[in-house]
């Protein structure tokens, strides 16, 4: 478990997160999301004790992070996956870790298998790719086998493939009853891999939430319809109530309505209609909405406080 409280960091006139408090529970993936600049890795590194706050305060399964006695055996974590030296191969790296962290050799084979990088072990990691790179940043994470992981934007350079692998691995680590805290800028890839979602703009916190609540929420579901008289079904379902917008090509949307409602009012005054179909808005457009509107958080005098509907207003 990670608790985060009431934490603040300012850099000089730049306050990067503002009193931000949330907790993350082990056995389910949290998302940490926010648009770039958001105060995610200064908030991650407050986590490790690599900044410290201004104020406010994290534990780590109940203690500040320098009061871990092996800490790489409680958390692990990738912040900079370029943070390697280039020089050495992945294996020396890696061994390198584990004897300074008095952890057993066998435990380098586990992770190199665990991360699929058993054929690029003897390589320089300096020639690594960037999907490479966060392999080992993920194998050296793991090394300690940590009951707390914590990984900042751990996709960034992974494949299609390698994108999968990730969502299957922290699935099965929090299924081990792992906490895992996983910070990303993609809401539409997020939404796939995590639990549960802390959202977080201009270094308050939007929102704490299910990842199925968020999604229920926010993305405003409508039905697209192609036809040939486009003003005569306009004029159709704005007469029933219905609110209509404009849609791609020629289309219209109805807000809020059913597609056997705008089946049967075409019918009834006899419009031709092609084509009707449900659309749901896409997550990333409900992210950037609600990560839009903090800079009118920021306007008011209010705290941050929890509406218990998981949001913050
Ligand atoms: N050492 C520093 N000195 C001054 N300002 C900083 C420092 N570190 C971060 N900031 C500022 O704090 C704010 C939050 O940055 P941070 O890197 O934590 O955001 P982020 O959400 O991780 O963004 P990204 O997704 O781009 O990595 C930004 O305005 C950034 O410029």
């Amino acid at each position: 478990m990670i608790e985060v409280c009431e934490l603040t960091k300012r850099f000089g006139r730049i306050t990067a997160v503002d009193g931000l408090s949330f907790q993350v529970r082990p056995e389910r993936v949290t998302g940490f999301l926010g648009p770039n600049g958001a105060g995610k890795s200064t908030a991650m590194r407050m986590m490790l004790d690599l900044d410290r706050p201004t104020s406010g305060h994290v534990r780590i399964e109940g203690l500040p992070y320098r009061q871990l006695r092996e800490p790489l055996r409680t958390v692990g974590a990738l912040l900079d996956a370029g943070s390697v030296h280039g020089g050495r191969s992945a294996r020396a790296h890696l061994r390198w870790l584990a004897r300074s962290n008095r952890i057993a050799g066998r435990r380098v084979s586990e992770v190199v298998e665990l991360t699929g990088l058993e054929s690029a072990i003897s390589r320089r990691a300096g020639k690594f790719s960037l999907g490479m790179r966060q392999r080992l940043g993920i194998a050296a994470a793991l090394l300690g086998d940590p009951r707390v992981l914590l990984l900042d934007e751990p996709v960034n350079g992974l494949d299609p493939e390698g994108i999968l692998w990730f969502r299957g691995l922290m699935k099965a680590l929090a299924a081990e009853g792992r906490t895992v805290l996983v910070s990303s800028h993609l809401m539409s890839e997020a939404a796939l891999t995590v639990d549960h979602l802390v959202v977080i703009g201009r270094g308050r916190l939007l929102a704490d939430t299910s990842t199925a609540e968020f999604i229920d929420r926010h993305t405003r579901s409508c039905v697209r319809a192609r036809t040939p008289e486009p003003e005569r079904l306009r004029e159709v379902l704005t007469g029933a109530g219905i609110r209509v917008e404009e849609g791609p090509h020629g289309s219209l949307e109805a807000i809020g309505a059913e597609p056997a409602r705008i089946g049967e009012l075409s019918a009834a005054h006899g419009v031709t209609v092609h084509e009707v179909a449900r659309q749901a808005a896409s997550l990333e457009e409900a992210f950037i909405r609600i990560t839009g509107e903090s800079v009118d958080y920021r306007g008011t005098d209010c705290r941050s406080s929890d509406h218990g509907n998981g949001e913050v207003r």
